[in-house]
């Protein structure tokens, strides 16, 4: 993507749909008139005069306990410098975004008005009671550490200054690392850091607490080395003044064996990496660009071990990884402070996790295949699902070991548990699919290229990585479409099935088609016919081998795309029905429910292959599958036919699968509730787990079922998927958004890198 598209992006992203990055939604009812008399008068008296009598009641009654501050004033945002309180609102919402996504932390940000200490300290201080904490973010040096210093000694919550101590807490965990893998000793390095503001001055200190020497520093500002000699240097640069007498960043880097870059882009040069000592440690952190480029970097030395703030490279060095997770662990203790034990202990945790097996859903989530502890896997990534379950536990119990907690957990398992459950998975799901699609991305015709939102969601696939469009459909229309949405064609084949240039292909393809089905009383000339039809066209491609998948169905009926895919394409071996799948991406997690498009009435053999294949596929979303096999009677209740159906699918799977999480028959609320399910019935193989997919008895439950769920409650679907085909088609709701286009085509790529590795297998296995 070139420069001015990004940019483009960036700020149709912050504008679109609506502004900004966060909102306010309400966590009560308020539906009724009793509903809002409790949220509001007269009801809302009753918490203000409990916590009039006992001001802790604010916990109990407010959001206060989960609620923190992301407060700025705009005078040292990113590395882009003061660039005021307003301009500095879109990385403050940033923040806020990551503090909800990262550990369910809800925020308001504040940009304030004033550079003057005493006016800002003031007015934190006149905001506190509303919040469980205070992060202080892009407040430049040397007035962020007094404000810090005296809003830490004056307030009674966790305050902590992001950009000193986050930056400090991950810097150090994967210095620690960078350190043990270069085999170098913290006593003896000699270390170099620029910048000496708020990020540096404090990214040194912690860095001093775990053994770095003075002696072994040397520290740089706007105006050269720190020397002790320098006049008029502040109170926190003096700590840091050396006495060896060089000026430049070229003499300091001469053999040092780390620099750490808190300062401003592109100050280091090639040169100057060539002068370090071997092994060099380099973390060029000051954002969005560093002081020197990662490619620039790991292209001029080998055995460099490098880090910047962005993601776009290994090991991002961000405080992205540390406030989320170290605010959550203060506030589930109610800490009265951060302080140095919980910031070493959030350390040690955090570089210890980059030692431990990467899981799957990791390698996923960043396209990767076989992430380990190394040069390029210094530090754990930020969208790591372990980190809200190790950094927070660590943070609370140290805080409550060195007495700053409040409050009390004794139940660890329960607390992780707890934490786990915090975080919503439906954007999780997308990311992973996303990112599995990329690592191998494969070509998807798009049967209805002519219409404008299968187009858009074309180009998203293109754009995005996911995939490689074949635009089907009618040629001119598709280059009007095209040159309007200034989709860029590279790369990129158009086909026409009825033009001239297809006719060799068409007869080609009526060929194939007819040799399959000239004993069902097929002619060639209805062969002919039928490739004139798009969704006849684009299954042979796929099923010649000239597309890996397709997509259609988004503008006809939902059998009539299907009966041209089934003939052409046919079903996978040993399976006699295909079925679909729809993934809903519900608050308490990923949810299948099948069948939601094909079978009307299956019979229990049709149920329980319809339940192994929605086990096959949910495997293949990186999901262990819990299966419920719905009714409306529980385990036996019911002797009717419909019921009994149900039960004897699930005794066909128990025998035929008795490694699947798999039971029922079970009324959805059963299903649904854990403790509900453990409780009444302990003896199922559910007992006590969470449900993750139901197979409806048939299509008038399944298909209303889903239907009810997204409109009603706006759940995301994904799907129909299709299960049991041989080739990966999937067929669109009529009318589907270009969201859930896209989605599908990720799917689709994923389907077709499983089947590929499939073949593969049988093939080796035949050979050997
Ligand atoms: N990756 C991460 O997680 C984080 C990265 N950062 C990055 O660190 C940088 C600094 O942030 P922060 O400490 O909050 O800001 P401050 O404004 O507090 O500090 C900036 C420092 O950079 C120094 N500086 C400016 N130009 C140069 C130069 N040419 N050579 C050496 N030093 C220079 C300034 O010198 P002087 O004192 O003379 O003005 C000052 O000491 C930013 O780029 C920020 O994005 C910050 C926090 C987290
Ligand atoms: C990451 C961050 O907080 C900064 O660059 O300022
Ligand atoms: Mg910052």
């Amino acid at each position: 993507m070139s420069k001015h598209s990004k940019r483009r992006e960036a700020l149709m992203y912050h504008a679109k749909p609506r502004p900004g990055k966060i909102q306010v939604v309400p966590t009560k009812k308020y539906a009724t008139q009793r509903d809002l008399s409790l949220a509001y008068s007269p009801g809302v008296a009753e918490p203000c005069l409990e916590i009039e009598k006992d001001v802790n009641n604010v916990y109990r009654y407010t959001n206060k306990g989960n609620l923190v501050a992301v407060i700025s004033n705009g005078t040292a945002v990113l590395g882009l410098g003061n660039i005021g309180p307003e301009a500095s609102k879109p990385v403050m919402e940033g923040k806020g975004l990551l503090f909800k996504i990262f550990a369910d932390i809800d925020v308001f940000d504040i940009e304030v008005n004033t550079e003057n200490i005493d006016e800002f300290v003031e007015t934190v201080k006149n905001i506190a009671p509303t919040f469980g904490g205070i992060n202080l973010e892009d407040i430049k040096a040397p007035e962020a550490f007094e404000i810090e210093r005296r809003l830490r000694e004056e307030l009674d919550i966790p305050v902590m200054h992001d950009d000193q101590h986050g930056t400090a807490i991950i810097s150090a965990a994967a210095l620690l690392n960078a350190l043990e893998i270069a085999k170098k000793d913290i006593k003896k390095v000699k270390i170099v850091i620029s910048g000496a503001g708020a990020a540096a001055v404090s990214c040194t200190r912690l860095y001093k607490a775990f053994g770095a020497k003075a002696e072994n520093i040397v520290m740089l500002d706007s105006s050269g080395v720190i020397r002790s000699d320098r006049k008029e240097l502040s109170e926190e640069k003096s700590e840091f003044a050396t006495k060896r007498k060089i000026d430049t960043l070229e003499e300091a880097m001469m053999d040092a064996d780390v620099f750490v870059g808190l300062s401003i882009a592109g100050i280091v040069t090639p040169e100057m990496l060539l002068s370090m000592a071997k092994n060099p440690i380099v973390f060029a952190m000051a954002n969005p660009n560093p002081e020197i480029d990662y490619e620039l970097a790991v292209k001029t030395r080998e055995d460099i071990i490098m880090a910047t703030g962005r993601s776009d490279h290994p090991n991002q060095v961000n405080n992205v990884l540390g406030f989320p997770f170290i605010f959550r662990g203060a506030l589930d203790v109610r800490a009265t402070k951060i302080n140095e034990e919980m910031k070493m202990a959030a350390v040690k945790s955090l570089a210890a996790l980059a030692k431990e097996p990467v899981p799957e859903q990791v390698h996923i989530a960043y396209g990767e295949t076989r992430l380990a502890f190394g040069k390029e896997y210094i530090i754990p990534k930020p969208f790591d699902p372990r980190l809200i379950a190790t950094v927070p536990p660590a943070v609370a119990k140290a805080a409550m070991e060195s007495g700053v907690a409040t409050s009390k957990i004794t139940n660890w398992e329960a607390y992780q548990d707890e934490l786990y459950d915090r975080m919503g998975s439906d954007n999780k799901i997308i990311r992973l699919m996303y990112n599995r699609a990329r690592m191998d991305p494969k070509r998807i015709v798009f049967a209805e290229a002519d219409s404008l939102d299968v187009l858009k969601a074309a180009q998203i696939v293109y754009e995005e990585g996911i995939g490689i469009p074949i635009l089907l459909g009618r040629r001119k229309i598709i280059k009007e479409l095209m040159a309007e949405l200034e989709f860029e064609k590279k790369g990129i084949d158009i086909i026409d099935p009825k033009s001239d240039m297809q006719a060799k292909k068409l007869k080609d393809y009526a060929k194939k088609h007819w040799n399959r089905r000239k004993r069902s009383g097929s002619t060639l000339y209805d062969s002919e016919r039928n490739m004139r039809e798009r969704n006849y066209f684009a299954a042979m491609m796929v099923s010649e081998g000239d597309a890996d998948a397709m997509i259609s169905g988004y503008s006809r009926a939902y059998p009539s795309v299907l009966r041209p895919v089934l003939e052409t394409i046919g079903l996978f071996d040993g399976v006699s029905r295909v079925a679909t799948t729809n993934l809903m991406l519900t608050k308490r997690g990923p949810m299948f429910l099948s069948d939601t498009s094909i079978n009307i009435d299956p019979n229990s053999h049709e149920l329980a292959k319809i339940a192994q294949m929605t086990n096959y596929t949910m495997k293949l979303f990186g999901l262990e599958p819990v299966i419920a096999m719905i009714s409306y009677s529980n385990f036996g209740s019911s002797r009717d036919p419909h019921a009994r159906k149900v039960q004897e699918a699930v005794a066909l799977l128990h025998k035929s699968n008795p490694d699947m999480h798999v039971d029922g028959e079970l009324q959805v609320d059963f299903a649904l509730n854990p403790v509900l399910l453990k409780e009444k019935f302990p003896f199922s193989k559910l007992a006590g787990k969470k449900v993750n997919a139901l197979i409806f008895p048939n299509l008038d439950s399944a298909n209303s079922n889903y239907k009810l769920l997204k409109e009603l409650n706006a759940v995301e679907s994904i799907g129909p998927i299709m299960l049991g085909m041989k080739k990966p088609v999937h067929i669109l709701q009529l009318g589907a958004s270009v969201e859930e286009m896209v989605n599908m085509a990720a799917v689709a790529v994923i389907d077709a890198q499983q089947k590929e590795m499939r073949l593969k297998e049988q093939a080796a296995k035949k050979g050997n």
